[in-house]
């Protein structure tokens, strides 16, 4: 099934998720364009992690509808995956694989032909400027490089929509910035990005931006609208403006 241009590349329409009588994802909708850079927003627990594991197919959501790219995401799950990339601190690189072995693997699991992994492996490998670390285990090379490691390879099939689960946990502020360096290099080439961050710097380099409050959408808007909504100086002020707890 295929989407046309203009079709937003992701559509919810009251996406729900429960695990028994709690609604960890609570009617959820909202589209997301193509080639957007998309924030996904929200404290610790308010199920970001679960709408997005619907979204990617990983998970069934209890009620209402996902399609990406024009696949619904609950009646064909497997074909969801082959059109998207997924990349998260806890589903990532083999650690006890070399770099290349890791790109090779992604490269087979993506359906790549086996010539062409490789040749896209050197290429990636020449980008990153990661030569030195070509044939080391994942293990011992830096967190900051796995992560731009484990980003380039979530590309590897030239995905229509990459997800990140907080992609720059943990490291420092200049990769942090060479990583979103490469991630308008992939929205300009026409993949959409949809990231979650706990950087509130993070959210003001996104095109627009959701934020979640206990499973729903409380505010989804460009930085610079949600800061004049919420008469905030930042991104961090309109975060706390919603998550905090009322008194
Ligand atoms: N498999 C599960 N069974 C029961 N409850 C779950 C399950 N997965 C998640 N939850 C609950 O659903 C809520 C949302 O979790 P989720 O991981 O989606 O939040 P999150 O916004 O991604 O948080 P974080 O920023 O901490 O990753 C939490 O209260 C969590 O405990």
């Amino acid at each position: 099934m295929q989407n046309s241009p203009q079709s937003p590349i992701i559509e919810a329409s009251k996406l729900t998720k429960q695990f028994g009588a709690f609604t960890a994802v609570d009617a959820i909708s909202f589209e997301v364009e193509r080639g957007e850079i998309f924030g996904f927003l929200g404290a610790n627990g308010a199920g970001k992690t679960t709408a997005m594991r619907m979204l990617t197919g990983l998970s069934r959501p209890t009620s209402g509808q996902a399609r990406v790219a024009g696949i619904d995401v609950a009646a064909h799950p497997e074909k969801v995956k082959q059109r998207i990339g997924y990349m998260s601190q806890k589903f990532s690189l083999y650690e006890d694989l070399t770099v290349m072995e890791n790109i090779r693997f992604y490269g087979g699991i993506y359906g790549l032909p086996r010539k062409q992994a490789r040749q896209a492996g050197s290429q990636l490998i020449e980008q990153l400027g990661m030569e030195a670390f070509a044939r080391k285990q994942v293990s011992g090379i830096p967190l900051g490089w796995r992560q731009k490691l484990s980003f380039s390879i979530a590309l590897l099939h030239q995905p229509d929509v990459v997800f990140l689960d907080e992609p720059t946990g943990g490291v420092d502020p200049v990769t942090r910035r060479q990583f979103w360096e490469m991630i308008y290099q992939a929205a300009e080439t026409g993949t959409t990005v949809f990231v979650t961050t706990h950087y509130m710097d993070e959210a003001e380099y996104c095109g627009r931006v959701s934020i979640m409050v206990d499973g729903q959408i409380a505010a989804l808007d460009t930085p610079d609208r949600l800061k004049s909504e919420f008469q905030a100086a930042n991104m961090h002020e309109v975060f706390l403006q919603l998550t905090r707890p009322k008194p």
